[in-house]
């Protein structure tokens, strides 16, 4: 392939922030932004408010940008929805946000929908995709009789059914067991779509090409896992040692 068909091909695969600004309420979270995002793995990190689920649901096309652009695969963020429905799936941080239907099998079923198959072999193919998870048991379950980390997991199984190009997992690991982690790890390893992770447990993303430290909605450190990860605990402790301000 020429060299300019090949930089084409890649920005067509490319997730591109463009001087963005985003204004949540009266917060400006992004003034700005500008990232290109083409690694098949990127971990999000950062203090709690510095923009990483604003930063997603911005991709998701859930929020606009007051300035600049959000594509995705060359399409605006806020179109894919309508035009690409199975390009971008979004883990949200809290399962209640993403569960919609009563049961397990309904609620994957769903997941099924942009692929325009019908819902009786939607179903049925939840079923069968269940069953090769050794979770048969969960299909006519009740969504509201699982717990917490239960329900992350059918949200994590209602994406990979769905199997979207781009995984965008809010803090995935949250509420998870250790045998969870262990396969959620493994799942991600194994996907072969690209996959942005944002976390406040960094192993899971200290192994990634490229890890993104958020810092009040700029970013602070952009570079392979280890290093970031290691420089964002060196700041952390860092701030740790310093005496509490004095409450106001
Ligand atoms: N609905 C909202 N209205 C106004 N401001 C918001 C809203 N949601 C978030 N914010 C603000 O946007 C900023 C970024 O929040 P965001 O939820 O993206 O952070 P985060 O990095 O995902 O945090 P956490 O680690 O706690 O999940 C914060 O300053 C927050 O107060």
């Amino acid at each position: 392939m020429p060299v300019c068909a090949n930089w084409r091909a890649k920005m067509g695969r490319m997730l591109t922030i463009q001087d963005v600004t985003l204004v949540r309420g009266s917060h400006t979270v992004f003034s700005a932004l500008s990232l290109n995002l083409a690694e098949p793995r990127i971990g999000l990190i950062g203090d709690n408010g510095a923009g990483k689920s604003s930063l997603f649901r911005m991709v998701c096309g859930l929020d606009l940008p007051r300035v600049g652009s959000v594509q995705v695969h060359g399409l605006p963020a806020h179109e894919v929805s309508a035009k690409r429905p199975g390009l971008v799936g979004m883990l949200f941080q809290n399962p209640d946000d993403q569960i919609i239907f009563p049961t397990v099998e309904e609620e994957l079923a769903l997941s099924l929908s942009p692929s325009g198959m019908p819902r009786r072999e939607a179903i049925g193919h939840a079923r069968s995709f269940l069953q090769t998870r050794q979770l048969a048991h969960w299909g006519a379950r009740s969504i509201s009789s699982l717990s917490q980390g239960q329900r992350q997991h059918v949200c994590w199984l209602a994406l990979l059914i769905a199997a979207p190009q781009l995984l965008l997992l809010d803090e995935p690991y949250a509420s998870l067991d250790l045998p969870g982690q262990a396969r959620l790890t493994q799942d991600i390893a194994q996907a072969s779509q690209q996959v942005i992770v944002s976390t406040h447990a960094l192993d899971h993303v200290r192994g990634f090409g490229r890890v993104l430290w958020l810092d009040q909605g700029a970013v602070r450190a952009d570079g392979p896992g280890h290093s970031v990860c290691a420089a964002y605990q060196a700041d952390v402790a860092t701030r740790s040692a310093l005496p509490a301000p004095a409450l106001q």
